[in-house]
């Protein structure tokens, strides 16, 4: 478990953390997100004590970072895949991290063979390792302590669609066993096939901290789509109701405004065959890209009224 409690951090003038309090539970995945500057960085660095807080505070486990008697143990964490030196071994570096942290070396081979690392590769210099194996050594160094808690920013940057799939699954049966996951990504789809939770912030401060589904439900704008064989006359049939129609990426019709049923009711009416009538909700990335938006807006209006 992570608990912030008014966690503050400034450089100078600029307040990066704005007095955050969240709690990351175990068992389950849980999404940190936020645009450019948000503060996700920051605070991921304020958990793990690379970092010290202008006020506030935050603990792992219920204890700081620096009071941790074995940190690996208790937590472990990916922040920048590169991290590692390019002259050593792979192998090398885990036994290193190991041996400072009073973890037995057969740890190392448990951790290459649970991120797919085969051993001649891990032998080999971590300098020659495309983008994956790095993500992958990266995650095996957060791995070594078999911590309760993990703690990775951005793992799926530059990852091919084999390596994101691989990390979702690993990150959700970590969650299963559980564990505490937290994560963040600007990959939105695949935030929203992995994480079960999500806190998002801005500028510092507390956005939302609930679940996927009640963040989506909450915020997403819900519509119908539908399509029929006489695709000009359903178009004009609904936008005569006063709906919002729309080309969907599929090819049927995006409607918003009536729902479902009255839309099926409007078609048999009109003796309109109808070979799709489905309710949908926002995929997580219009929700937050809606969000994100409205708080620009938001700050740009309140900016020009601070200005007058
Ligand atoms: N060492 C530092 N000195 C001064 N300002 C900093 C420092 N680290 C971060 N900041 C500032 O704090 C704010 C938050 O940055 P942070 O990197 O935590 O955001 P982020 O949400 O991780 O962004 P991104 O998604 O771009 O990685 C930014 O305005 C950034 O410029």
């Amino acid at each position: 478990m992570i608990e912030a409690t008014e966690l503050t951090k400034r450089y100078g003038e600029r307040t990066a953390v704005d007095r955050l309090s969240f709690t990351v539970r175990p068992g389950r995945v849980t999404g940190f997100l936020g645009p450019n500057g948000a503060g996700k960085s920051t605070t991921m660095r304020l958990i793990l004590g690379l970092d010290s807080a202008s006020g506030g505070r935050v603990t792992v486990g219920g204890k700081a970072y620096r009071d941790l008697p074995v940190p690996l143990r208790a937590v472990g964490s990916l922040l920048d895949a590169k991290g590692v030196h390019g002259g050593r071994s792979a192998y090398h570096h885990l036994a290193g991290l190991a041996a400072s942290n009073g973890i037995p070396r057969r740890r190392v081979d448990e951790v290459l063979d649970l991120v797919g690392l085969p051993a001649a590769t891990a032998r080999g210099r971590a300098k020659g390792f495309s983008l994956g194996m790095g993500q992958r050594l990266g995650i095996a160094a957060a791995l070594i302590g078999d911590p309760e808690v993990l703690i990775l920013d951005e793992p799926v940057n530059g990852l091919d669609t084999e390596g994101i799939r691989w990390i979702r699954e690993l990150m959700k049966s970590l969650a299963a066993e559980g564990r505490t996951v937290f994560l963040s990504s600007h990959l939105m789809s695949e935030m929203e096939l992995t994480a079960d939770h999500l806190i998002v912030i801005g500028r510092g401060r507390l956005i939302a901290d609930t679940t996927m589904r009640d963040f989506i439900e909450t915020n997403s704008r819900a519509h119908t789509l539908v399509r029929s064989p006489e695709p000009d006359r359903l178009r004009a049939l609904l936008e005569s109701t006063g709906a919002q129609v729309r080309l969907d990426a599929t090819g049927g019709w995006r409607v918003d405004g009536p729902d479902a049923a009255t839309i099926g009711n409007l078609a048999r009416d009109h003796g309109l065959a109808i070979h799709e009538l489905t309710s949908m909700h926002s995929s997580l990335e219009e929700v937050y890209t809606a969000l994100s938006q409205s708080s620009v807006e938001y700050r740009t209006e309140n900016q020009k009224e601070a200005a007058r």
